[in-house]
């Protein structure tokens, strides 16, 4: 009946246009109204014999509505039609925004479709072929939304038994099925040890330990640490100082009960004191010693780094009767083998307990040097642990190990230095007394990827830090890291061509000084250095490879002596160098990892002082820039605007100072060529 009625509607074109609209929209309600009633019908059918009668009644329904739109096509109304169904199609009211009319459906959709239809058992086809364009369109409308909803709402296991069903029908398998399937996303399960760690407080002023409340450290070293002027301990070296105390309570040839002791990570922000929270327990460990043999060995990235450590050690391991030697490259090879061990009687000692090195002279004296040996290292310590895990491949920890355990094979030896690789522990492999190897590791920004501190071959390791994981995150961007209380963060907006305006403005305006300031080539480093330098009123010095070893020593004390205001260096001082009396650091050039930030950062604000960081920012840098450090735990970091007006009279001076900078990078060019 209804559709007798679209007929009458479609004939009474003479009538005026504003009908038109109001009686299409009430032609396609009736028309879904229609469809929406047959489909339910149809899936309501459970009998064959229903489903034949529908199919019928379909029959002569198409026969109908074939007649009636071969009446009008010979009326010529075919076009007004069409017509009708554009308008209908572009009505913005909420019907028909509802849906999509596009009459052809992505493949997706109308394979779920014909699933959906299927499971009716009922065969439309047909009759959707022969329908008037007005009906194709309501009916699209409909099944396009159903459709949809079909795509959107299709759970896992209905669409895999859709699958079966059609599998049993056609008596094949569908390879590569359609089925949308909800894929559960990888969530990062942490080992026990990454996940629980013992929690070593942030805050470094709030939570000083008095020295007399840790016993485990020896009246010696207590004293030692008060003439030093050190009266509390840092949280990091409450924790950690008894933890490796205990696990040489029975001597350093065995662990607490025959077995080998744990290793031991610490993560904890910059300037919070790991140097002391290594040095004072194995030196304590070490102290009664009878036979000189190294039993220390540390390695860290950089001669200065080493430098730094091996000052701390040698003041703490003084009137000890312990040598401590460093090989790092600042002497000769055969300078650095003279002081690792002496011939006597035709035999070599050693002549040194704690070894402080960087990894490159180290495999050298393993490879080059006969006389230098192992086999008696208690501690292995490694400081900067994440970034000497990536300088991995230069195979220093394999190379290490190889030596440690050089006589493992060496089944005609009965000693008590006896040791082999940690293994899974048996019966046999408790009997004879093990000389342990505890590696102990170190850093503001240690990787919580179990995979790369795998590298390290760890035995049974215990965790102290002040980051806790978090839950649900899964890649190595997303890692968190603490930074030191006293520091306040800064970004400056500015244009590359300012950049080194701001600098100067910096010093010469707001009279902060000194700044640490870091490049990210040692290019940049030197023209920066010359342009400073030329423009004048400020001391300034550069620090970077360019400069030879003894040269960056130099620096580096009369930075802390005051006498320089800025010094310009590469990320060759970015980490474990401790300046007394760095206020102020400053990325001119943006680092480009959030762990090069945090190191450099971490230059100021050191022992629970107070300190700024200031980094330049390009306007392409500023969004990916302040995302990363947002992600990394940064309590906040606050825009600091420079007015152009303010650097207006330096312009002139500067510009000046450009071209003369221009002259000077190539007359230092012609001299390499000569
Ligand atoms: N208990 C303490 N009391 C006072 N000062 C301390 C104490 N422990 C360490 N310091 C001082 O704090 C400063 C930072 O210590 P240290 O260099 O060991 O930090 P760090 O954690 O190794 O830093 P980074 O991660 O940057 O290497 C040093 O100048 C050190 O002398």
């Amino acid at each position: 009946m209804s559709l007798f009625l679209i007929n009458r509607y479609l004939g009474d074109e003479e009538e005026d246009d504003s009908n038109t609209n109001s009686r299409a929209k009430v032609l396609l309600a009736a028309l879904q109204k229609k469809v929406k009633e047959q489909q339910s019908l149809a899936s309501q059918s459970d009998h064959q014999s229903k489903t034949t009668q529908q199919t019928d009644r379909d029959t002569s329904v198409k026969k109908k509505r074939k007649n009636k739109v071969d009446n009008l096509e010979e009326k010529g109304q075919a076009k007004r039609r069409k017509d009708q169904v554009n308008q209908v199609m572009s009505l913005p009211n909420a019907e028909h925004s509802e849906g999509d009319f596009t009459p052809k459906l992505p493949d997706t959709k109308r394979k779920v479709k014909r699933t959906e239809k299927e499971k009716a058992g009922i065969k439309q086809t047909s009759v959707s072929t022969k329908k008037t364009n007005l009906q194709e369109a309501a009916e699209n409308t409909e099944q396009t939304e159903q459709n949809v909803t079909a795509v959107k709402e299709i759970p896992c296991d209905q669409a895999e038994q859709d699958t079966e069903k059609n599998n049993l029908h056609t008596g094949f398998t569908i390879l590569g099925g359609f089925e949308r399937k909800i894929i559960q996303k990888v969530q990062r399960v942490l080992p026990q040890w990454l996940a629980e760690p013992d929690v070593i407080q942030r805050n470094i002023t709030s939570n000083l330990v008095p020295i007399s409340d840790v016993p485990a450290i020896c009246t010696k070293l207590q004293h030692k640490l008060e003439s030093n002027g050190i009266h509390h301990l840092f949280p990091v070296q409450a924790e950690v100082i008894p933890a490796i105390l205990e696990s040489v309570s029975h001597g350093i040839l065995m662990g607490r009960g025959g077995y080998k002791p744990r290793d031991i990570c610490v993560s904890a922000p910059t300037g919070s004191g790991k140097t002391l929270a290594f040095v004072i327990p194995v030196v304590q460990a070490l102290m009664e010693r009878v036979v000189c043999n190294v039993r220390v060995l540390v390695v860290l990235p950089t001669k200065e780094l080493a430098q730094q450590v091996c000052k701390v050690f040698s003041l703490y391991a003084e009137g000890t009767g312990l040598k401590v030697v460093m090989v790092a490259g600042q002497k000769s090879f055969a300078a650095e083998r003279a002081s690792l061990s002496e011939k006597r009687n035709g035999m070599s000692h050693s002549l040194a307990d704690i070894v402080v090195a960087t990894p490159g002279r180290l495999v050298d004296h393993i490879n080059k040097n006969d006389d230098f040996s192992l086999e008696h290292l208690r501690f292995l310590i490694i400081d900067e642990a994440d970034r000497m895990i990536d300088s991995m491949h230069q195979s220093w920890l394999s190379q290490v190990t190889k030596a440690v355990y050089a006589h493992c094979s060496d089944s005609g030896r009965v000693s008590i230095f006896k040791r082999t690789e940690p293994a899974h522990i048996t019966a046999s492999s408790l009997s004879p007394p093990q000389m342990p190897l505890q590696k102990l590791l170190f850093s503001a920004t240690l990787t919580q990827n179990p995979e790369k501190l795998q590298q390290l071959g760890l035995d049974q390791p215990r965790l102290f830090s002040s980051v806790h994981s978090l839950p649900n995150t899964n890649s190595e961007s997303q890692e968190r890291f603490n930074f030191p209380q006293g520091l306040t963060e800064f970004y400056v907006p500015c244009t590359l061509s300012k950049k080194p305006l701001h600098i100067l403005h910096f010093i010469l305006r707001l009279q902060i000084s000194p700044i640490l300031c870091f490049t990210n080539s040692r290019e940049a480093a030197h023209r920066l250095f010359l342009l400073v330098q030329l423009f004048g009123s400020v001391q300034a010095a550069e620090f970077s490879s360019r400069l030879s070893p003894n040269e960056r020593k130099k620096t580096l004390k009369e930075f802390e002596q005051g006498k320089i205001q800025l010094l310009i260096s590469t990320d060759a001082a970015a980490r474990g160098i401790d300046i007394n009396g760095v206020k102020c650091v400053v990325n001119y050039d943006a680092p480009q990892y959030i762990r090069t930030y945090i190191h450099r950062v971490g230059r100021t604000a050191r022992a629970g002082k107070a300190g700024m960081a200031f980094t330049f920012l390009l306007g392409v840098q500023e969004k990916n820039f302040l995302q990363m450090v947002q992600d990394a735990g940064s309590p906040g970091i606050q825009r600091q605007l420079v007015q152009p007006g303010n650097l207006k009279s330096m312009e002139t001076r500067y510009q000046q100072t450009l071209l003369e900078l221009g002259n000077t990078i190539k007359s230092e060019k012609a001299k390499k060529r000569i």
